[in-house]
């Protein structure tokens, strides 16, 4: 047998023939040629890692999409097993070393790090800045926000914040008082106290999310779906666009919650849209009407922006912008107020008894206001605060950077090489050496890996704020859940601030009960109740719902930002009033 006796003869076929003769075999071709690149010859072919995950993404769709949201644990479990370099995918190298962080996220606005089209993709807005790709782009597009979230800005605009703080209190209370025996899962009223505050902080917009009877429970399970289905859109991007003409009675059929967030979205396009319109008026009053808010809006201040070319003061782009802040600033605040809820009253006799002690000190008048500045000197708070945002981890999935310009020289630290003590001497020792890593890689860190990490924080999963007061301003720079360098956290101050004032706010008037079973009443605390009614400061009583637990405040599952496990019904809460 000869070779040209196994090829198809092409002499006599028609055009179809042809490519059905052709195509396939090269495919195949192809295919071996992509297994053979990636697995042998890519730059990344000598880092460590399962060579199906370098072979092919479909390992990490698996973990992401099918189990679902689980390869930020699978990505644990790897590093534990082959080291602190891995690959995750056919081109992407990820990193445990908490040390590194620095390195890959660096403070200098010079050393380019660009964002990867597959980390963008998910969000579904690629006018934003979170979705920017590009080094000098997102810097452009960040300088025309940034002054708006800035530490000075937000303690400006503290009475903004404060008023939505007042009125999240004013209806628990309410609420202890005609639905004690109803509990509520606190995701809900605090991501309609995030989305009130950053609907009325950056676009001036009336809400009124926390009046709503159901704390527009609508609104925060649609912007959880959208996040959710992020992961699904980095994967298959058509999907996004596919949804997006999808009919909207169609889609609210399919997918209630995914109707509500595209509706939240063009509630934003109709109100950059009006402001526009007024902007461009001939109509003086309609042209000056922003004058009459209360204060500057985000969307009035891109729009007239000097320093933005055309191209950038699109209504879509700005939509887009303004749909991220809200999906960013809402959901992500509310768990890290989850877990400060359920760990404070959980070890309500110590950690929050030493806080309240501290709040009582500060804040010897419950209905005054207190400056930003002073509460953020409160150490006991502070360490608090810092607590909740390590268990929240901001971002539960990967942060993925590309070094456009340098090589990263990567050697893992004495700290990281502690975490593989108990490894054999000659698997650590291999471990031990330089990486160099070509300008262009895809390089990837986890909060997660680093805010769960036993070196730096011993019993990691615990919540235990005086660490941050023995570990000192050292301790700082592992706390990774903002990300870290120019693309840090836009909204960080606003998130503190809103932390710092909710968390004071709350717990200088509410006692904490013990857990009880359904129905809400516990047992009185019998004098210090009575103390608590006679002094008219404090005004009631939480408690937690029988059978939450610690798994409802922690991530089970990686939506890009943590979801505790699947089934789980939330961190609830009963209130009684006094
Ligand atoms: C607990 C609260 C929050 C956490 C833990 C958190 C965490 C994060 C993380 C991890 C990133 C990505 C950083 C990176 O790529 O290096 C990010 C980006 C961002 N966050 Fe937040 N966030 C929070 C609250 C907020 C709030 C309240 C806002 C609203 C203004 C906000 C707006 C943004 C924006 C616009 C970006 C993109 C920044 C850029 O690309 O330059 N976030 N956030």
């Amino acid at each position: 047998m000869t070779l040209s006796s196994l090829l198809p003869d092409l002499s006599s076929s028609s055009p179809t023939h042809l490519l059905l003769a052709t195509v396939p075999p090269l495919l195949v071709l192809y295919t071996i040629y992509v297994a053979i690149y990636r697995l042998y010859l890519s730059p990344l072919a000598g880092i460590p890692g399962p060579r199906l995950a370098a072979l092919t993404q479909w390992y990490e769709f698996y973990y992401d999409i099918i189990l679902p949201g689980q390869y930020t644990f699978k990505t644990v479990e790897l590093h534990k097993k082959y080291g602190p370099i891995i690959r995750v995918n056919p081109w992407e190298v990820h990193i445990s070393d908490p040390d590194f962080h620095r390195e890959l996220l660096p403070t200098s606005i010079n050393k380019k790090r660009h964002r990867t089209h597959f980390w963008c993709d998910q969000f579904g807005a690629p006018g934003s800045v979170v979705s920017t790709v590009d080094h000098d782009h997102h810097r452009l597009r960040r300088q025309a926000v940034s002054h708006y979230f800035s530490t000075q800005t937000v303690r400006n605009l503290q009475p903004v914040i404060e008023e939505r703080v007042d009125a999240l209190l004013a209806r628990l209370c309410e609420h202890g008082k005609t639905k004690k025996q109803t509990p509520i899962d606190m995701l809900h009223p605090f991501s309609a106290m995030a989305y009130d505050i950053i609907n009325e902080y950056a676009f001036a917009k009336t809400e009124h999310a926390i009046e709503h009877p159901t704390f527009r429970a609508d609104v925060t399970d649609g912007l959880t779906t959208g996040v959710q289905y992020g992961k699904l859109f980095q994967h298959i991007p058509i999907l996004l666009t596919t949804l997006e003409r999808l009919p909207p009675k169609f889609l609210a059929s399919i997918s209630p919650a995914y109707r509500s967030f595209l509706a939240t979205r063009m509630s934003i396009t109709q109100q950059i849209t009006e402001i526009s319109h007024n902007l461009h008026s001939s109509d003086s009053s309609k042209k000056n009407s922003h004058l009459d808010l209360s204060h500057p809006t985000i969307f009035h201040s891109l729009l007239t922006s000097d320093a933005l070319p055309p191209s950038e003061k699109t209504i879509p782009r700005i939509a887009d912008e303004g749909h991220v802040l809200i999906q960013a600033g809402a959901v992500t605040v509310a768990w890290a107020l989850v877990i400060a809820t359920y760990h404070l009253l959980n070890q309500r006799t110590t950690t929050l008894a030493k806080l309240q002690a501290e709040l009582r000190d500060a804040i010897p008048n419950p209905s005054e206001s207190v400056p930003l500045a002073t509460l953020e000197r409160l150490p006991y708070l502070k360490a608090i605060v810092k607590e909740c945002f390590r268990l929240s981890l901001g971002s539960s999935s990967r942060i993925t950077r590309v070094a456009s310009d340098e090589a990263l020289r990567f050697s893992p630290s004495d700290l990281c090489l502690q975490s593989y003590r108990d490894d054999p001497p000659q698997v650590v020792e291999k471990y031990k050496r330089e990486w160099i890593l070509p300008a262009g890689t895809e390089v990837s860190m986890t909060s997660y890996q680093i805010s769960m990490n036993e070196e730096v924080f011993p019993d990691a999963h615990a919540f235990r704020p005086e660490r941050w007061l023995e570990g000192g301003k050292e301790l700082d720079r592992y706390l990774t859940s903002f990300g870290a360098g120019p693309r840090i956290c836009l909204g960080m101050q606003l998130a503190y601030a809103e932390m710092y004032l909710i968390l004071a706010k709350m717990w200088r008037v509410w006692e904490a009960g013990e857990q009880v079973a359904e129905g809400g009443i516990g047992a009185e605390d019998g004098e210090k109740d009575k103390k608590n009614k006679e002094s008219g400061e404090m005004v009631g009583r939480m408690r937690l719902a029988e059978g939450v637990t610690v798994r409802d405040a922690e991530m089970g599952v990686d939506w890009f930002i943590p979801a505790p496990y699947i089934g789980s019904k939330g961190v609830r809460v009963y209130f009684e009033s006094y």
